[in-house]
């Protein structure tokens, strides 16, 4: 999606240290790898509360004005009066990052302190008895529509990203996947000799580690294992938290053979990786499934073709990766017809292309 310099664009890929890139300003891109989900969530009550007094200032102008009653308070009079009120006091706090001191909340600032001026400029007409300047009055309206719009998208934009990124593991979710995963299949039916693999990758006996360690530990396995995956794709590549202990994985333009070792390589660093937890070394191994994106069935029948060969991953042995050629079975992958019949074959096409254990 392609946004002009100021404006706040929609996420469009990964979180931390790989976002897919296409159209998100600097800026975007740094909050989206430099922020989690937690962050977001503050940044989008914070903008909410002071979006909310500055609603509250204007409203006390706006009648102020048109009732005559002078305005003596500091907050309206003094000249670093934006630097003061609730939003000013907001936007010096994240500016002791320098993360924000970049493109569109530098035009917010802008907006801002503009806004404050021309506010300045009708109070001291009113407080002395003067006529309000219609144009300043108008400019001071166009302000404000300019503010509240460019504040409200950044609030969007952070509501956005709430929704989009699984608290635990702070991957996209299931349902913000879905949507990357729409991209790549049109692209995949616009272009030939485009091709985009997908992996399924589900965590080995972790009911055992929950059962022995408790859900905490099991919730840390889980990050663990999420930062695991997200630091061994490409800048360009997806991982996702899909279900409970599942993760999906998406290869823009990469063939299966390359996804099979790809993936299998990042199953290896999942295996020989660990995390301490109260002086216990903790790790996990996970089963996988690796196929293409299939230009003759739907999405669905694609992902669950990836979730059928990292189901016979499970079956034979665990910790390992198997995958399936999509052309194998062509014509007979439709989601709706995946019935045992098709189940059966798929499987009897999957590859396994690691040992268990190394
Ligand atoms: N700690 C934690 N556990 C979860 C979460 N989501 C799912 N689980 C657990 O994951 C476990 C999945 O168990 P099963 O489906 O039996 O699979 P498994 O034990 O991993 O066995 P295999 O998949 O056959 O290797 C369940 O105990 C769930 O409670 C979560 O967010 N946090």
């Amino acid at each position: 999606m392609k946004k002009a310099d100021d404006q706040l664009p929609v996420n469009t890929g990964r979180q931390h240290a790989n976002t897919s890139r296409s159209g998100t300003d600097n800026v975007m891109n740094n909050l989206l790898e430099s922020l989690h989900h937690d962050d977001f969530e503050q940044l989008a009550a914070d903008i909410k509360q002071s979006l909310e007094a500055h609603r509250h200032w204007m409203q006390r102008i706006t009648t102020a004005l048109v009732a005559r009653q002078p305005l003596e308070e500091n907050q309206f009079i003094a000249v670093d009066a934006h630097l003061h009120c609730h939003f000013g006091r907001w936007l010096t706090k994240i500016f002791q990052d320098e993360l924000f001191q970049q493109g569109s909340f530098l035009r917010i600032e802008q907006y801002h302190r503009q806004l404050h001026d021309a506010a300045r400029t009708l109070i001291y007409q009113l407080n002395h008895h003067a006529e309000v300047d219609i144009a300043a009055f108008e400019k001071f309206m166009q302000l404000q529509k300019e503010f509240f719009d460019m504040v409200m998208m950044l609030f969007e934009f952070s509501v956005l990203n709430k929704q989009q990124f699984d608290p635990t593991t702070r991957l996209m979710n299931r349902r913000s996947v879905d949507s990357v995963l729409a991209n790549e299949y049109s692209r995949m039916q616009r272009a030939d000799d485009y091709y985009c693999c997908v992996a399924m990758a589900d965590i080995d006996q972790f009911k055992q580690v929950n059962d022995l360690w408790g859900h905490d530990v099991g919730d840390l396995l889980l990050s663990h294992t999420a930062k695991i995956f997200n630091d061994a794709i490409r800048r360009h590549d997806t991982v996702s938290r899909y279900g409970g202990e599942e993760f999906l994985f998406i290869f823009p333009d990469m063939r299966l053979e390359q996804a099979g070792l790809v993936v299998d390589r990042i199953r290896k660093q999942l295996a020989n990786s660990s995390i301490s937890h109260h002086s216990h070394l903790h790790s996990v191994t996970a089963s996988f499934g690796v196929t293409q994106l299939c230009r003759h069935c739907d999405i669905k029948g694609s992902v669950k073709r990836a979730d059928i060969a990292m189901y016979a991953a499970k079956e034979s042995g665990r910790n390992c990766t198997v995958t399936v050629d999509s052309q194998a079975v062509v014509g007979q992958t439709s989601y709706e017809h995946l019935n045992k019949e098709i189940t059966e074959l798929i499987r009897q096409h999957c590859k396994r292309v690691a040992p268990g254990t190394d």
